[in-house]
């Protein structure tokens, strides 16, 4: 992250951010129920910050990713992105505001369209947001191009050309191309050869560093995440678990759900190695069209307490930076004396992992 950024107010801010998809049954076509794919999510993004999304699949990521950009109209929450309230933005100024905030897609190949060649590609938003002439487009695409370490002599090459890890490249140059600050990238590199797929984070990440760019990174990839992101927001079905500082969540995860997660990931240095156990959790996900009453993790938590069954834990910091959604670190259960509550509060002040 840039130092300056540290002591800036955050570029973006989501604050109870719900996105249901309705449910039509029979012939009717009645309204019955809802997948309630992200059900109160709220965090912020500092500028020049990557906040890593982590999850199972079906959690609700690419969800929050295009809810944020208002590529769906949000169910219900508030998405401030640079002070402006995109969730209540009217067509016209949404159109307006678009060139701040774009997405790398994770599938470089569906997302550009292959009878368009590279230069008309990345041109693509020039022609939408600008007025420039075919000289001053073609003087951006090539600095484009050179940005993202494509030749200037494919502009006029079509994307089935180009390797998947060259066509992520046309992809992000054309997500570069109005100056946005904010980036979603929803799984950048889950469709790349493992060879390439570092060579695409780093140049996003140079990319960051050169531009000053802010990004949401949402991959299930948790080396990856690890080696990318400053903070890590892990979702469960629809809700964020924990978000906290990327080394102190690898380190010691909190939340029951993170540190199961976590659990799974290779520990790169080999004397922490044998102290991880593998948690493997029991029963499958809920659905998100019939989330538990309670905590959403508390039909597969090993650490369940009453409480768990029937209210729904809030994001709560517990400790300096780090906010957990679990009844195990609210004051609710430490009063009513839960042998678990207890024991996770010594260990986390002991520095342990629960
Ligand atoms: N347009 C839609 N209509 C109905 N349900 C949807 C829609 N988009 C997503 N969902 C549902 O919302 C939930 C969250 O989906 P989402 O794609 O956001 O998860 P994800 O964590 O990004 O998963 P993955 O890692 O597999 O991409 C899933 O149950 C999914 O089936």
């Amino acid at each position: 992250m840039l130092d300056a950024a540290k002591s800036q107010a955050p570029l973006v801010q989501v604050r109870g951010l719900k996105m249901y998809f309705p449910i039509y049954t029979g012939l009717m076509r009645r309204h019955t129920g809802d997948v309630k794919a992200v059900d109160g999510v709220s965090f912020d993004i500092m500028p020049g910050e990557t906040l890593g999304l982590v999850g199972e699949s079906g959690c609700g990521k690419s969800t929050v990713g295009r809810a944020l950009l208002r590529l769906y109209e949000i169910t219900d929450g508030s998405v401030v992105i640079n002070g402006t309230d995109v969730a209540s933005l009217g067509p016209e100024d949404l159109r307006k505001a678009r060139p701040q905030m774009q997405m790398v897609f994770q599938d470089p190949q569906a997302s550009l369209n292959p009878r368009m060649t590279l230069a008309d590609i990345i041109g693509e938003p020039l022609n939408e947001h600008t007025d420039w002439n075919a000289d001053r487009k073609l003087a951006r695409i090539y600095e484009l191009m050179d940005a993202v370490g494509l030749n200037r002599r494919f502009a006029n090459r079509f994307p089935h050309e180009f390797s998947g890890g060259q066509r992520q490249r046309i992809g992000i140059a054309r997500a570069l191309a109005l100056n946005p600050r904010f980036i979603v990238c929803d799984e950048p590199i889950a469709a790349l050869d493992v060879s390439i797929q570092a060579q695409v984070v780093n140049l996003l990440e140079d990319l960051q560093e050169k531009l000053g760019l802010t990004y949401l990174f949402i991959s299930h990839d948790l080396s990856m995440v690890r080696h990318i992101a400053d903070r890590v927001a892990v979702m469960y079905l629809g809700r964020i678990a924990e978000l906290s500082p990327r080394d102190a969540l690898y380190a010691r995860p909190l939340h029951p759900y993170a540190e199961a997660l976590l659990s799974a990931v290779p520990e790169p240095d080999p004397s922490r190695a044998q102290t991880r156990n593998r948690i493997v959790l029991q029963g499958d996900v809920p659905s998100p069209a019939n989330p538990p009453k309670g905590c959403n993790f508390c039909t597969r938590c090993p650490k369940v307490m009453d409480l768990c069954r029937s209210v729904k834990p809030d994001l709560v910091e517990v400790e300096p930076g780090r906010m957990v959604a679990c009844h195990l670190y609210s004051s609710d259960s430490m009063t009513a004396g839960s042998t678990g509550a207890t024991e996770a509060k010594e260990r986390s002040q002991q520095g342990e992992s629960l």
